[in-house]
């Protein structure tokens, strides 16, 4: 296990290095899924068996106990009919093979055939009754495992959701719901085999006790056979899925809209071509190394199953020469026999799937748990009614690295689950070479932010850049106020940390060090729901949902009755009136066009559905980060107006924004770099210290002021 990282080092294939910057392989199983691995043994399977149903057994009965019940049902009867059968079958041979008289011996073994024919009709119907409850229960059992895989995710911290261990946990946990689905078929089935199993035991050791360990050696190879390719293929999914992940992820990449302009203009699609090819190729050989291994066990397990069932015969052969078995027990042996092998080898298989599935099942499991611990806090002190101030004290706060070789989720880049199955299921059949299928995303890690260059002639020295590759915190032993019901401003190069500042603001995320105080009342401790009913927040990379114009102003506040006035209110607020007057279908005008009968809108007009959705939560702090970065300039002081008036009503106004200009009204300006304050005060104190946001601000005023160079005559 130890060599591992080496072969996967080896293994990187230009593609990766280039686009994802190394191997996209997770170490596996050396770390957290060790154990899952080690408990691929027989005997812990064995031992694990009894769990294992019992796990099928609860999700199901969650699911729908009546199906359930019935299924057990219908099994049992089934696994019970095979027994009697069997036994039917026994007494017949019995009774055809001895006596004097064919006609005395074919009535006296009627009633047996005549017990063979009813099992025979009864084991149709348990069979129809199980295909039918297993049909109804199934699906119902993947809903459940799915929407609690999609509840916890849904509710952990956002720093969870942002942590590459984390991710590969939910990556490979949304295989759980499925496989849970499939557990139900594999755990009807090993109760079943083993019914009939116990029935064929039964009969050959009553025959003779030698056959009962022949029986077994027979079996023997096949479990080894079915439980190594089973590690194989689990071991491999593990330490493929990201890859699988990024090579789906170029494949949509070529067909999704967003990406298509570039595409076409710039003729990426070639180059993604070529790196999608280049990935797939790298999975198939995989799936062939897969394949050539999965061959040579079948070969060795079936020269060990020959062997084994040479000697089973003969020792049936020596038995009848020594004259220590009977003709007729020998035939009715070599019938329990087979029946035997083949439920054993049924039940081997069952269980070995069943583990399987049960292994997947336990990434859930996992994950379930992992959320849980991750999970946002339920309850907390309240907050204050009206509070006058809230103040960050000494606040340092750093993002979680990645301590990983390969890309984790992009910053912000909420983990979406996959079209269930679809990459795990290139490890299904190790005989089927895989393409990438696609991915919702992947990304790569922040890159360090580049250190701001000086304007020249600006005198200042600037704070010394730090290396990039020194960590260094996004927010550095911050100490600030913002006065409640004023506009507060928010003003630094790229990378200072305004976003994180007001991410911290919204709970988003906590601090390492430090406190955020609303009135004395540490928000780390306060309930964190009640917190964001307080904020509404329009961020710069805020959400497009691919949903109605309505919903995409109402998700404000979903969980409140979406009224017109409201609506209506809020799109004005935001000056919204035109671009909603302007769609097709007005409010109904489905915002996506990879849909039919969907529109597009233009940044500008999605800028200002953004606010609308923040004007509808109503939340008494609203945090506007660039809010403006995608208007014109009439646009751009309309949506300002209207940012102001909302101050004027009570509203708490927290502004980020690079359009110095507009921040001319605002009642505080905190101006950040590298992670630190370093200055605050009305913008006409800033203006009259010289420092950074002065720097900032004549800058920008100079590119309007400056005198363009006279034409030179021709
Ligand atoms: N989700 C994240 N994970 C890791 N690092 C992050 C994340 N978001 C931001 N950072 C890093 O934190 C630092 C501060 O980023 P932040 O987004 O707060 O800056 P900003 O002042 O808002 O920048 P801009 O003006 O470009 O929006 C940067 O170095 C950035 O790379």
């Amino acid at each position: 296990m130890g060599k591992r990282p080496e072969a996967v080092e080896s293994a990187v294939s230009d593609s990766e290095r280039l686009l994802f910057g190394g191997p996209l392989r997770y170490d596996t199983g050396w770390s957290e899924h060790a154990d899952a691995f080690l408990q691929l043994g027989f005997r812990a399977m064995t031992t694990r068996l009894p769990g294992m149903l019992a796990s099928s057994l609860r999700l199901a009965r969650q699911a729908d106990a009546r199906a359930t019940r019935l299924v057990l049902a219908a099994e049992l009867g089934r696994g019970l009919a095979q027994a009697v059968s069997l036994l039917a079958v026994n007494d017949a041979l019995g009774k055809l093979l001895t006596g004097p008289d064919i006609t005395q011996r074919l009535r006296s073994a009627a009633p047996a055939l005549v017990v063979m024919a009813a099992v025979m009709l009864v084991s149709a119907l348990l069979r129809a009754a199980s295909t039918y409850a297993t049909g109804r229960l199934e699906p119902k059992v993947e809903r459940v495992a799915t929407e609690l895989y999609l509840e916890r995710a849904a509710n952990v911290e956002l720093a969870a959701i942002e942590d590459h261990a984390f991710h590969k946990l939910l990556d490979t946990a949304q295989y759980g719901a499925r496989s849970a689905r499939h557990m139900i078929g594999y755990g009807t089935r090993v109760i079943n085999s083993m019914i009939s199993l116990v029935a064929a035991a039964g009969v050959l050791t009553v025959l003779h006790p030698a056959l009962l360990p022949l029986l077994v050696t027979m079996t023997l190879p096949s479990a080894w056979s079915a439980l190594v390719n089973a590690r194989r293929r689990y071991e491999s999914f593990h330490t493929w899925v990201q890859h699988a992940r990024a090579g789906q992820l170029l494949g949509s990449l070529l067909t999704e809209p967003a990406a298509a302009p570039e595409i076409r203009v710039h003729g990426v699609a070639p180059f993604l071509l070529r790196h999608f090819r280049s990935m797939a190729e790298t999975a198939e050989a995989e799936q062939a190394r897969l394949s050539r291994l999965a061959a040579r066990t079948g070969l060795i397990a079936a020269a060990w199953t020959g062997l084994a069932t040479l000697a089973t015969y003969a020792t049936l052969g020596a038995l009848l020469l020594a004259g220590a078995m009977a003709l007729s027990v020998a035939g009715t042996s070599v019938i329990a026999i087979r029946t035997g092998a083949a439920s054993l080898d049924a039940l081997v298989l069952d269980i070995n799937e069943l583990h399987e599935e049960a292994l997947f099942v336990g990434d859930l499991e996992r994950l379930y748990v992992a959320a849980a611990e991750r999970a946002i806090p339920a309850g907390g002190e309240p907050l204050p009614e009206n509070p006058q101030e809230i103040r960050f004290e000494n606040v340092t706060f750093s993002y979680p690295r990645d301590p990983g070789p390969g890309p984790g989720p992009g910053p912000g880049e909420a983990h979406e689950p996959h079209e269930a199955g679809e990459t795990r299921e290139a490890y299904e059949t190790p005989e089927t070479p895989p393409g990438p299928t696609p991915a919702h995303g992947s990304g790569s890690a922040p890159a360090p932010t580049p250190a701001p260059v000086p304007p020249p002639g600006s005198g200042r020295t600037p704070a010394p850049a730090p290396t990039p590759d020194i960590a260094r915190p996004a927010l550095d032993d911050v100490t600030l106020a913002l006065p409640l019901g004023r506009i507060i401003a928010l003003v630094g190069e790229n990378g200072s940390g305004k976003t994180t500042l007001v991410k911290l603001l919204a709970g988003l995320y906590t601090p390492d060090r430090g406190r955020i105080l609303w009135d004395g009342v540490d928000a780390a401790r306060a309930d964190r729901r009640l917190l964001a009913e307080r904020i509404a927040m329009v961020a710069q990379d805020f959400k497009r949902w691919p949903f109605t114009a309505r919903v995409n102003v109402a998700v404000g506040r979903s969980a409140a009755p979406m009224t017109e006035e409201r609506m209506a209110a809020s799109i004005a607020e935001a000056g919204a009136d035109a671009v909603v007057a302007d769609l097709p279908r007005g409010l109904d005008t489905l915002l996506a066009r990879n849909f039919s009968g969907g529109h597009e809108l233009s940044g500008g007009q999605w800028q200002r559905l953004g606010i609308a959705r923040a004007a509808y939560r109503r939340g008494s702090i609203l945090i506007v980060d660039e809010p403006t970065a995608a208007l014109d300039a009439r646009a751009e002081l309309e949506v300002f107006e209207k940012i102001r008036a909302l101050a004027g009503k009570g509203q708490t106004v927290v502004l980020i924004t690079h359009r110095l200009a507009s921040v001319r009204h605002a009642d505080l300006v905190h101006v950040l770099e590298h992670g630190r304050l370093v200055e605050s005060g009305t913008p006409e104190e800033l203006l009259a210290r010289g420092g950074v946001y002065a720097e900032l601000y004549s800058l920008q005023a100079e590119q309007f002021t400056a005198r363009l160079p006279a034409q030179k005559p021709v």
